[in-house]
């Protein structure tokens, strides 16, 4: 689709996933002119990434096509220790192990949420993407006791968030680098989760240049109040910035998204850096073909907020039709379309 004279051209990112990681549909993508590709190296093993980053490239020579691979890795994000859905009823007491299984937990963390076990007894931890909570009664050693709060299936592996600052995640971890390592060279880009100051950029560019020889471009990822605060700096040493809403808007609070995300492209626009917005964007599309009147206000509304590109996760990993919502992203970040 044409950009109108004077219009920005916006970037559109996807994510790659079981429903887009075949020949057909990542060449469908690459033809629709999608700029990057992620890859949530939170899921599957660093072995698929790097084999669908290999396919990507094959199928990107073979369009005459340049498109940029972003690994994307996880930090510290504490994760309950399901392998497999758990359908649990709401108010059932369950234990959580906070540092690991400990005798008599149904569930435990990983990584571990020691340091903050003393502030959880009365709260809600929110679970996932925050369909689901868990309230916490008390807290005995390393285990909290409590009930989830809704009867419904808990995926494999969801996150456990606590709001607000409570919640800051550790940002490149050990089990970070280990993935860098195990990738090293094959991306264009590492998106680094949970940054919070430009010291962890720095860190980060410091130890893969020093203990792997690879220089990626850095893409912060900023997810916590923290990160909001130290937006501008952040900017200043990253190649680019994503407001990655789907933890900030845990973190900061839903009401308070669409300022958070304002404060960080603006931050972007000030530092003359590039900056992303992602998750959410068009969930309707991971389940159906429409997008609702929100979704295109909110497209609308990140592009004249100064975002340079637009990201779809869920959408491109797990829906229905990936390529649809690339071709409705494009549409309704095109002003001609837009105009009417
Ligand atoms: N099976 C999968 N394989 C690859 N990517 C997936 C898969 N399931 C979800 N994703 C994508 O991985 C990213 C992170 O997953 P998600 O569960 O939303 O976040 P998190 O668990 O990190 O909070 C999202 O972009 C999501 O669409
Ligand atoms: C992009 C995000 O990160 P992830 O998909 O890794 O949760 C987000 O939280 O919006």
């Amino acid at each position: 689709m044409a950009t109108a004279p004077g219009e920005r051209a916006i970037d559109v990112i996807t994510t790659i996933g079981p429903a887009s990681w075949d020949r057909d549909v990542l060449s469908a993508l690459v033809r629709e002119g999608v700029h990057t590709v992620r890859f949530p190296l939170s899921k599957e093993t660093p072995e698929v990434h790097l084999d669908n980053a290999r396919r990507l490239a094959e199928i990107a020579a073979d369009c005459g096509r340049t498109v940029r691979t972003m690994a994307d890795v996880p930090g510290g994000k504490p994760r309950l220790s399901n392998e497999q859905p758990l359908d649990v009823t709401a108010g059932t007491p369950f234990a959580i192990g906070l540092g690991g299984r400990a005798p008599d937990t149904d569930l435990w963390l990983d990584p571990p949420l020691l340091a903050r076990a003393a502030e959880l007894a009365g709260t809600d931890v929110l679970v996932g993407d925050g369909e689901q909570s868990f309230h916490v009664e008390r807290h005995e050693g390393d285990v909290v006791h409590g009930h989830f709060t809704e009867s419904a299936r808990v995926e494999r592996r969801r996150a456990f968030t606590l709001p607000g600052t409570a919640g800051e995640v550790e940002c490149f971890t050990a089990a970070d680098r280990k993935l860098c390592a195990s990738i090293r060279d094959s991306f264009d880009l590492v998106a680094l989760s949970f940054v919070r100051t430009a010291d962890d950029v720095d860190r980060a560019r410091r130890w893969m240049a020093g203990e792997l020889g690879w220089r990626p471009g850095v893409v912060a990822k900023i997810e916590t109040w923290n990160g909001a605060v130290n937006a501008r700096e952040i900017a200043e040493v990253s190649d680019a910035v994503m407001v990655a809403r789907g933890d900030l808007a845990l973190h900061v609070g839903f009401e308070n998204l669409w300022e958070t995300e304002k404060r960080v492209l603006a931050a972007c626009r000030a530092a003359g850096t590039r900056s992303i917005v992602a998750t959410g964007l068009l969930d309707s599309l991971i389940s159906s073909r429409t997008p609702t009147r929100s979704e295109a206000v909110d497209v609308a509304g990140a592009v004249e907020a100064g975002a340079d590109a637009l990201l779809l996760s869920a959408e491109t990993t797990v829906g229905i039709d990936p390529l649809h919502a690339v071709r409705v992203l494009r549409r309704l970040t095109t002003k001609g379309f837009r105009a009417g």
